[in-house]
């Protein structure tokens, strides 16, 4: 990809995490990305888990933050985390909300100005970024996992629902679960989307299940979330999860994990548990 640029490059763990910026034609803006290639990657393209991160996240957070590393080298892992919007831009309002805007791309197309034109997100991870990946790093282009945190765990779960073919797994930590019912959701939604709520559903992870069905496959969802998360009650609903699955016969496992909160000490806890998840789907 000509216009790809790396703006640095770490060893670790056998393998390396660089970090990217390029023209994105999808959000016609700047975006950037990181990637651990493990050491698997030297001789050969290997499976591809995508991450993404909540609000106020860019594409650090995940590889400074999470330690996947150890053993996304040891299992022959790729990790990519894309930023969590465009850059570089100055809409009205645009940085004037955490949960609006710069740092809340939301995994969503726009429709609605001044954010239509830029806040591309969903094509972005779902199309110009596996493009990308798969054509300047040797990642299979038929094993790609996607797992995600809050905002993240929203968009790894509709991304995963409505492209089944193009993801082999997914699971997620404290995901929005049912955004349409959330103030975050709510606030992104009648911004980006405009004041129609019907068209709020197909961005709703339990809606689409309940609408949908079960993944063809039969693929089991692994969601992990702490009892002592402070958006538990008002953000994330993962009851209204449970219950779009449990209707719809999708396999769901579940974990509450007593007095974890919402950040990175919680996810760095069972990222473990995430790589091995994925990884038996993608080398199976
Ligand atoms: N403004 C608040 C909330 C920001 C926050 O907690 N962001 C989470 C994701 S919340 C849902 O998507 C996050 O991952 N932050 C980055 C991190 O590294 O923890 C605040 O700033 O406290």
């Amino acid at each position: 990809m000509s216009n790809l640029e790396t703006l640095s490059e770490h060893r670790s763990f056998g393998g390396a995490v660089t970090f990217h910026e390029h023209r994105s034609e999808a959000c016609d803006a700047t975006m950037r990305f990181s990637v651990y290639a493990p050491p698997q990657a030297a001789e050969g393209p290997v499976p591809v888990l995508y991450y993404l991160a909540g609000l106020t996240s860019t594409e650090a957070n995940f590889m400074e933050k999470a330690g996947a590393q150890r053993l996304a080298s040891e299992l022959g892992l790729m990790l990519v985390a894309p930023d969590t919007s465009p850059r570089g831009l100055d809409l009205p309002g645009e940085h004037d909300d955490y949960d609006l805007g710069s740092g809340a791309g939301f995994y969503i197309d726009a429709t609605v100005e001044p954010w239509s034109r830029h806040y591309k997100t969903y094509s972005y991870v779902t199309g110009e970024l596996p493009g990308i990946v798969e054509s300047s790093f040797p990642a299979r282009a038929d094993a790609r996992g996607i797992f995600g945190h809050s905002m993240g765990g929203h968009g790894a779960l509709t991304i995963a629902l409505k492209n089944p073919e193009r993801y082999r797994s997914v699971s997620a930590f404290a995901p929005i679960s049912a955004p349409t019912r959330a103030p975050w959701g709510k606030k992104i939604f009648s911004n980006y989307l405009g004041p129609d709520e019907e068209s709020w559903r197909e961005h709703d992870a339990s809606e689409l299940i309940k609408s949908r069905g079960a993944f063809p496959d039969g693929r089991t969802i692994l969601v992990d979330q702490g009892t002592g998360d402070q958006f538990l009650e008002e953000q994330l609903y993962p009851g209204v999860l449970e219950e779009a699955c449990a209707e719809s016969g999708q396999p769901l496992e579940i974990r509450r994990h007593e007095g974890y909160d919402h950040g990175y000490y919680f996810i760095s806890t069972f990222v473990d548990d995430h790589l091995r998840h994925h990884a038996a789907a993608l080398n199976a």
